[in-house]
């Protein structure tokens, strides 16, 4: 059957109207007309799984509301066009706000009325095909086992956080350094839940100036202050039925955060200059870059909120830490990058694979992805050479085993040059190098710089 044909039933008890109706229909060949005197009748044929169902609102065994609902909630993807005496347009209008497709009254014009409803119908029946389509484009390229790459044993545990995350509605916690992927694993989470079909909304916390935060949030009434000339839908309300993904949260600020928890506890918002509350229902998904107990013991992330955030917590390794991930990752990007310009992919030589493994990428996933593209780009031959490659950041790490030093005077170096990666902090050192705290500060009061 083509796209634009579709199978009608038209219901009606009134013969004249009936054949009007039915020819009117007929006169696109692609359609198929049925037609019917009662709501039984009818009502006993929808397993046909008829596109459209013109209802006459007055039939001799039904109401047409009560007919209507029945229809509905044998399958609400069927369309039905209300057709009504002008003295029946109040209730024709109550079912339009209950989901009826239009309606139509017993006038002269009817015929084209319905022509013109049949179009529509063909062109807003083109779009849902479309945005289907677009969906599933969507759906596919969140398929986490073939779009987050890796094998190490960090994202082989990611996976399995993802599988849990995605059979609940629970609120999930994403921590990792900058570019380790917080937004594709958000995204992965959502379209591979049951809200698939919902929306999924990113707001970027770092990215909306403090004190547009709330109405960015939340919305607002027009004229609620300077320059609000039109009302806007914040972002909770267009996440509404599905995933709300607040990215860096750990940069919202402290009074915002009490007007999140309400909206989280009591599932409802006010927006900026209004006094009605909106219900809004939405799953969460937070991600953050610093560590949100950190920021909690110091008294800049609300302690309650923190708790009805975190749910299930999620942590992104730093690709350093993902072994030989480094090179998947880079034969991925190298493929992609040739498939979107159309181009034979270039392969890496084995130096190549071995440059790229010595660095450490403090940009993460989205470092090495522009590197990659960086090096396709200067490969002058079907192969990349280390030649081609130039990373982003003066790694110091060869730096310092250049040099021949004691295991003590390794051990210093080594330790002052994570302390300036990590802006020193002390405890993310320890961690990193796996070594106590004090082990640190006793041999930087041992050996201070002079
Ligand atoms: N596992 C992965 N497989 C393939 N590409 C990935 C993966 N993880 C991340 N990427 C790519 O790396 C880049 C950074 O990812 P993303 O924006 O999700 O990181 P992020 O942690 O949210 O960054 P930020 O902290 O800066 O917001 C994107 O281009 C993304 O497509």
């Amino acid at each position: 059957m083509k796209k634009e044909a579709f199978k009608i039933f038209v219901v009606e008890d009134d013969e004249w109207y009936s054949k009007l109706l039915s020819h009117t229909l007929s006169l696109n060949p692609d359609h198929t007309v049925h037609t019917y005197k009662d709501g039984a009748s009818m009502l006993a044929d929808l397993s046909q799984q008829p596109d459209l169902i013109t209802l006459d609102f007055r039939l001799p065994d039904y109401l047409g509301s009560d007919l209507f609902d029945k229809i509905k909630s044998y399958d609400p993807a069927i369309e039905v066009v209300v057709i009504s005496e002008q003295q029946d347009i109040e209730t024709a209008v109550d079912l339009l706000k209950k989901g009826a497709y239009d309606y139509l009254t017993k006038t002269d014009d009817i015929r084209d009325r319905l022509v013109h409803v049949l179009n529509q119908l063909g062109k807003h029946r083109k779009l849902t095909q479309k945005v289907e389509t677009l969906q599933e484009e969507v759906e596919k390229k969140y398929d986490y086992p073939s779009t987050i790459i890796g094998q190490s044993d960090g994202i082989k545990k990611v996976f399995r956080l993802i599988e849990k995350a995605t059979t609940t509605n629970i609120s999930v916690m994403i921590s990792g350094e900058t570019g380790t992927g917080k937004e594709v694993v958000a995204k992965a989470i959502h379209y591979n839940s049951k809200l698939k079909k919902k929306p999924f909304v990113p707001v970027n916390m770092s990215a909306i100036p403090k004190e547009l935060a709330e109405s960015e949030l939340f919305g607002h009434e027009k004229g609620a202050f300077t320059g609000a000339t039109e009302k806007h839908l914040g972002k909770f309300e267009q996440a509404h039925g599905g995933t709300l993904f607040l990215d860096e949260i750990g940069e919202m600020d402290v009074a915002l955060q009490a007007k999140l928890l309400r909206a989280l506890q009591e599932k409802e918002i006010t927006r900026v200059g209004g006094t009605g509350v909106v219900k809004v229902d939405c799953r969460i998904i937070v991600a953050t870059h610093r560590d949100l107990l950190e920021e909690m013991k110091a008294g800049r992330f609300r302690e309650d909120l923190y708790y009805r955030l975190l749910g299930l917590p999620l942590e992104l390794p730093p690709l350093r830490s993902r072994d030989k991930d480094v090179v998947l990752l880079a034969k991925y990007f190298t493929e992609a990058f040739a498939h979107e310009n159309d181009q034979p992919a270039k392969k890496l030589t084995k130096d190549a694979m071995h440059k790229l493994l010595s660095y450490s990428y403090p940009g993460n996933i989205r470092e090495l992805k522009s590197i990659i593209e960086l090096a396709v780009v200067m490969a002058d031959e079907q192969e990349i050479t280390p030649e081609d490659i130039t990373f982003s950041q003066r790694d110091l790490m060869p730096e310092v085993l250049s040099e021949e030093l004691t295991m003590k005077d390794y051990q210093l170096k080594i330790i002052r040059l994570y302390l300036k990666r990590y802006n020193d902090d002390i405890k993310q050192v320890a961690d990193r190098l796996d070594i106590g705290q004090s082990t640190i500060y006793r041999l930087l009061k041992e050996h201070p710089i002079s």
